[in-house]
């Protein structure tokens, strides 16, 4: 069974530009990959037709059985309590604590307050930061911050995480922790793909990987196949 279905996707932007074309694949439930290529060869484009920030054009995105692309208004929204996603920049309110914004996916969704304390602290616990609920996000190390972005995704136990990039601004001890956080949650069974044009680190997971080429999937790679 797949979790996720692209079937023969394209997307045009508005402005004429061909960000994807004809690209096949699928992801199993609790598989982590990664999705990568040159500057502009589509990787963001490629995560937003699952986010349903963009959508596709051509073709179908399937979610869970559900062609994701006819979804309108609070299909939307229900369609994102699956999916949970991180940015390279962690996007955290700066002036809350780390436990609000952890926490703040889960009120929107009006999830109970004894309910949503005791997520917020073994989500926190989960990425290691279970003692740093009260500090505000400026009085974490970078690391830490991509940690709690991280912990903001999971919260609400998507199906699937998605990460553009989420160690762009990370040196590479703290881009392999961070890998690793993603690895340990994949193992739980959340599903996990990465957007990534840093090929070492790529390397260094031994995972599958999707290569797009101006748009399209030129190739998919199995776990520990990419060649040195
Ligand atoms: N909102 C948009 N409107 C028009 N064209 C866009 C838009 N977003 C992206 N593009 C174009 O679509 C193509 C794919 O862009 P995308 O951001 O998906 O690539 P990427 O692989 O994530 O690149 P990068 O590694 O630089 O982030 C590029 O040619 C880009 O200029």
């Amino acid at each position: 069974m797949s979790l996720l279905r692209f079937d023969n996707v394209g997307k045009r932007y508005a402005s004429g530009r061909d960000a994807l074309v004809d690209v096949s694949f699928d992801v199993a439930p609790g598989e982590m990959l990664f999705v990568t290529g040159h500057s502009g060869a589509g990787k963001s484009t490629l995560l937003r037709l699952i986010h349903l920030t963009e959508r596709a054009t051509r073709g179908a995105v399937i979610f869970a059985d559900r062609n994701i692309g006819k979804l309108g208004g609070r299909r939307i929204a229900l369609h994102r309590r699956d999916v949970g996603v991180v940015f390279q920049d962690h996007r955290l309110l700066a002036d809350r604590s780390i436990d609000d914004n952890v926490a703040l996916p889960l009120r929107l969704r009006g999830m109970h307050r004894a309910e949503i304390a005791k997520r917020v602290r073994s989500t926190l616990e989960k990425v290691g930061l279970g003692d740093r609920g009260r500090a505000l996000p400026r009085q974490l190390s970078a690391g830490e911050q991509q940690r709690v972005g991280i912990a903001r995704a999971i919260a609400a136990e998507p199906k699937l995480l998605l990460a553009d990039e989420p160690t762009g601004n990370l040196d590479p001890a703290l881009s392999t922790e961070i890998m690793a956080l993603l690895e340990s949650l994949s193992m739980r069974g959340t599903a996990v793909m990465v957007a990534s044009h840093d090929l070492a680190l790529v390397r260094r997971m031994k995972k599958r990987v999707l290569v797009l080429d101006h748009g399209r999937l030129v190739d998919d790679i199995a776990p520990g196949d990419l060649a040195e």
